[in-house]
């Protein structure tokens, strides 16, 4: 099959490649000139374990261009993976999707099966769809499908290949396009969650929904179980046994980030305001998340009782382990609180890059070791392999003080006592 995938970004470049892999024709088209150039070189532009090797592979059948109209023209299938971020109040921003709809319009001359698998709002490809009427193309020249993703950042590959489920939304009078869809990811082994274009997008909001809900209500309990010297771990413990409650997405600390979960919940939460609905459920969440920094901040007021002037060492700037996207991290956002505070901060992060903050203040190093020499207190804010199994007594030796505040409850409590450190955790003492 011969398949234009545009956009570029963590899950262009991974579905272009995984498409590829699974046998298909396929070009990856992004209007970043710069990052096509990159690419064309052989760089990959961002971090995705495995991702370079997929993309160097298939480099017979993957091609990288940033001819957007031309590529569109001649592929019959369109996929569509370009950014959706938040606008300022906090509805998507689809300008870049109606871009790429108007690019469509300009260069179809035969059938296309168009294909949305960023996460846009309930609605949205109905509009899509409208749209590309209202332009002038006849209706049995194209079809328009929602395919939601649900990878991961780092580990992108392994979740698309091995996807808990295909979810694909259509038209009620579409006959072609879930053999087409079927025939793109013949190779991955996965049920077929057919519905309407809504119920797709719907489904991809829920999913994130539920997950950051997950987060923030263990982020909650374990405030709670704070104040009455509960562990956490033994909480988790004792409830995901229950296999309606599950293990997973159960592990609190700083709170929820990145490029989805923030502006997913935005999205939702707004989408229902337009729609008369009030969704305490989804502002709670946020709620929660953002006063998670604040939370973590106290408990080293209670430490050091003024922060002004300390120097802090933050491990971790992106928003998770085995990825270099600092978008909405809670880390950086951290970094920027106690900045405001005073402190002096070293940073560092095996993969990502601190974003500018424009304050002097704030240092990224190159090491580990380099950023926590002279350190007052060490932050756990990501936890990155290389910050779980730390090496206690050249830290000992490296540091000025004793603090260790573990803001991903990644390391045990009991080591660091051992080696003389202060842990401070929240409900794992
Ligand atoms: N990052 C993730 O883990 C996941 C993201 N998603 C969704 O997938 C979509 C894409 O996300 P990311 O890959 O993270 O975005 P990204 O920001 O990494 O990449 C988007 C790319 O689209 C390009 N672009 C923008 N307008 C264009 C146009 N008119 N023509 C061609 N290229 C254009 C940009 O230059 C950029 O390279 C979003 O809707 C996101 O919510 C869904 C599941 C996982
Ligand atoms: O729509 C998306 O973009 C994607 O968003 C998330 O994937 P991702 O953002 O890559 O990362 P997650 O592993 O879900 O983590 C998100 C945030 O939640 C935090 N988290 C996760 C799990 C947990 O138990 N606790 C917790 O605080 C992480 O530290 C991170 O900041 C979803 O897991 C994917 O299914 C979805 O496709």
């Amino acid at each position: 099959m011969k398949i234009c995938v545009v956009g570029a970004g963590y899950v262009g470049l991974t579905s272009a490649s995984v498409l590829a892999d699974l046998g298909h024709t396929v070009s990856c088209v992004d209007t970043n000139i710069e990052k096509i150039r990159s690419l064309n070189r052989g760089e990959v532009p961002i971090y995705e374990p495995g991702l370079k090797e997929i993309i160097s592979r298939n480099e017979e059948n993957l091609t990288f261009s940033s001819e957007v109209i031309e590529n569109i023209r001649n592929h019959p299938v369109i996929l569509i993976a370009v950014g959706t971020p938040s606008l300022a109040d906090g509805k998507t921003n689809l300008t870049y999707i109606y871009s790429v709809v108007d690019m469509i319009a300009d260069a179809l001359t035969d059938y296309k099966t168009i294909i949305t698998k960023s996460t846009v709002p309930p609605g949205t490809n109905e509009k899509i769809y409208a749209k590309l009427l209202q332009k002038g193309v006849a209706p049995e020249q194209f079809a328009v499908v929602s395919n939601p993703e649900f990878l991961r950042e780092g580990s992108a590959l392994y979740d698309m290949l091995h996807a808990d489920k295909i979810v694909v939304g259509m038209n009620k009078n579409d006959s072609k396009s879930l053999n087409i869809v079927k025939s793109l990811y013949k190779g991955i082994e996965a049920p077929y969650i057919v519905t309407t274009l809504s119920g797709a997008e719907m489904i991809k909001y829920t999913s994130n929904a539920f997950l950051a809900t997950k987060i923030s209500f263990i982020n909650e309990i374990a405030r709670i179980c704070d104040k009455y010297e509960v562990n956490i771990d033994d909480v988790v413990r004792g409830i995901s046994t229950d296999p309606r409650i599950s293990p997973h997405f159960l592990n609190s600390g700083l709170g929820f980030g990145g490029s989805c979960f923030p502006k997913d919940v935005r999205s939702l939460e707004q989408s229902a305001i337009e729609k008369n609905i009030t969704p305490i459920i989804l502002q709670a969440i946020q709620s929660t998340n953002h006063s998670q920094i604040d939370y973590y901040i106290e408990k080293l007021i209670t430490v050091f009782e003024s922060l002004k002037g300390k120097t802090i060492t933050v491990l971790g700037i992106a928003f998770k382990p085995n990825t270099d996207d600092t978008r909405e991290s809670q880390a950086v956002y951290l970094i920027k609180k106690l900045s405001q505070l005073g402190c002096t901060i070293n940073t560092y992060d095996p993969k990502a890059t601190l974003p500018f903050l424009g304050e002097s203040n704030i240092i990224q190093f190159p090491t580990l070791d380099q950023a926590v020499t002279d350190a007052e207190c060490v932050i756990i804010a990501t936890e990155w392999a290389e910050f779980l199994y730390l090496d206690w007594k050249k830290l000992k030796q490296l540091m000025k003080g004793n603090v260790i505040l573990d803001a991903r409850n990644c390391i045990d409590p009991l080591k660091a006592h051992e080696h003389g450190f202060q842990y401070v955790g929240v409900a794992r003492s």
